[in-house]
C-alpha cells in the first residue's frame, strides 16, 4: 500500500510580530497562503516498525532531523501505531528558504499517514500534531490560505487569494528562522496592517492587498545580507505590484496580475540569481490574464 501526497510551498502575505514571549518565542500575526511550487511525497506501509526517509536532495537530512521523520514518529507514539513507513521526498522547494518546505512535507506525511493507516483524524487534530513538530507546521496541514496567530499554530482560514502569479528568487545562502528572530528589534520596526490585508482577501480586493504587503522581518534579513536587498530592488523596477520578502528569508517574491509581466520579472532575475520561479497561488487555474 502507498499514498502520494503533494506539499506546496508558503508565502507570507504579511508577517507581524507582536511581542517576545516568556517561553522565548514570539507572538506573531500573519497571513499566509500556499503556492504551486511543491515537493512530492510517496509513502509506502512497511510491516517492520521502522520509519525510513529517502531523499536525494543533499540539504535535506535522511534521519530523525528530517520534519517528515519527526511526523511519522510522532503519529506513531501518540497512538500506538506499530507498522513502519517509507517516506520518499522530491525535494522541488528550495531549502532554508523561508517557504516552510520541511513543516510542508512535516505536514504532508502527516495528512497521507492519516490516510495510509486509516486514522480518521480531523484536520484540526491534525494541525495540533503538527504544531509540536513546528511552528508552521498547523498551517501547512490546512494547505490554503488562513491567518496565523500565537507563535503561528492558531489558524482561521481565508478565501482564497485574488488570482495573480508569483515570482520567486532564492539567493544562494539559507537564513536561520531562530537568529533573524534573535536579531529582531521591534522598536524600530513598521507593522504591517494585518486587518486591511484580512479584509482585501475577503473583498478579493487585488490592489488592496498590494498595498497591505508587509513583513516585520525584513527589518533583520535585508539589513544582514545585501544580496536580499538587491533582488528586492530589481523585483520592484522590474514593475511588479507588490514585492516582498517570505518568511525570515532570503526568498523574495513578486506579485503581478497578468502574465506577460510575470516572465519580463522571472527573465530579468534569472541574471543574477540560480534560482527563480514562476508559479501561481493554488487555486486558480483559469481567468488569470
Ligand atoms: C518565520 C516563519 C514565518 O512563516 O517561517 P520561515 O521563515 O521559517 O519559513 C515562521 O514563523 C517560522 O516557523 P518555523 O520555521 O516552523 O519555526 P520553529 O521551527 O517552530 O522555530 C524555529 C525558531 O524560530 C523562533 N521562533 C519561531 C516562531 C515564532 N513564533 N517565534 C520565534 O521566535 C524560535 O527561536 C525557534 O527556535
Ligand atoms: N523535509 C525537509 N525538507 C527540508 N529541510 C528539512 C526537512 N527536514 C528537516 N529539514 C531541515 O530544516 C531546515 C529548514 O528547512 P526549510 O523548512 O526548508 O526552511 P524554512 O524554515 O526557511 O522555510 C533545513 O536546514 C533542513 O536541514
Amino acid at each position: 500500500m502507498f499514498v502520494l501526497e503533494k506539499a506546496p510551498a508558503k508565502i507570507n502575505l504579511s508577517l507581524d510580530v507582536l511581542y517576545k514571549r516568556p517561553d522565548n518565542y514570539h507572538e506573531i500575526e500573519m497571513v499566509m497562503t500556499t503556492i504551486d511550487l511543491a515537493d512530492r511525497i510517496e509513502l509506502i506501509g512497511l510491516d517492520e516498525d521502522r520509519i525510513i526517509i529517502e531523499s536525494e536532495n543533499r540539504f535535506v537530512p535522511n534521519d530523525e532531523r528530517n520534519l517528515a521523520y519527526r511526523a511519522a514518529r510522532l503519529l506513531k507514539t501518540t497512538l500506538g501505531i506499530k507498522q513502519g513507513v517509507k517516506i520518499k521526498i522530491e525535494k522541488y522547494i528550495p531549502v532554508a528558504a523561508g517557504l516552510a518546505g520541511g513543516s510542508s512535507d512535516a505536514a504532508a506525511t502527516l495528512r497521507g499517514l492519516n490516510r495510509l493507516w486509516s486514522l480518521g483524524l480531523t484536520t484540526s487534530q491534525l494541525a495540533e500534531l503538527g504544531s509540536k513538530i513546528g511552528s508552521d507546521v498547523s498551517f501547512c496541514v490546512y494547505n490554503s490560505t488562513a491567518v496565523a496567530r500565537g507563535r503561528g499554530e492558531r489558524i482561521t482560514e481565508l478565501k482564497a487569494p485574488p488570482a495573480c502569479w508569483v515570482v520567486l528568487a532564492k539567493p544562494v545562502m539559507g537564513v536561520s528562522t531562530q537568529t533573524v528572530y534573535q536579531k529582531l528589534k521591534l522598536e524600530n520596526v513598521s507593522h504591517p496592517d494585518t486587518t486591511g490585508m484580512i479584509e482585501a482577501i475577503k473583498q478579493s480586493d487585488y490592489e488592496a492587498m498590494c498595498e497591505r504587503i508587509g513583513n516585520v522581518l525584513e527589518s533583520v534579513t535585508l539589513k544582514e545580507y545585501p544580496e536580499v536587498l538587491q533582488i528586492k530592488k530589481l523585483m520592484e523596477q522590474s514593475g511588479a505590484d507588490a514585492v516582498l520578502m517570505s518568511g525570515s528569508g532570503p526568498t523574495v517574491f513578486s506579485i503581478v496580475r497578468q502574465e506577460s509581466r510575470a516572465y519580463r520579472i522571472y527573465n530579468s532575475l534569472r541574471g543574477f540569481c540560480n534560482e527563480v520561479y514562476m508559479v501561481r497561488m493554488l487555486g486558480y487555474h483559469q481567468n488569470l490574464d
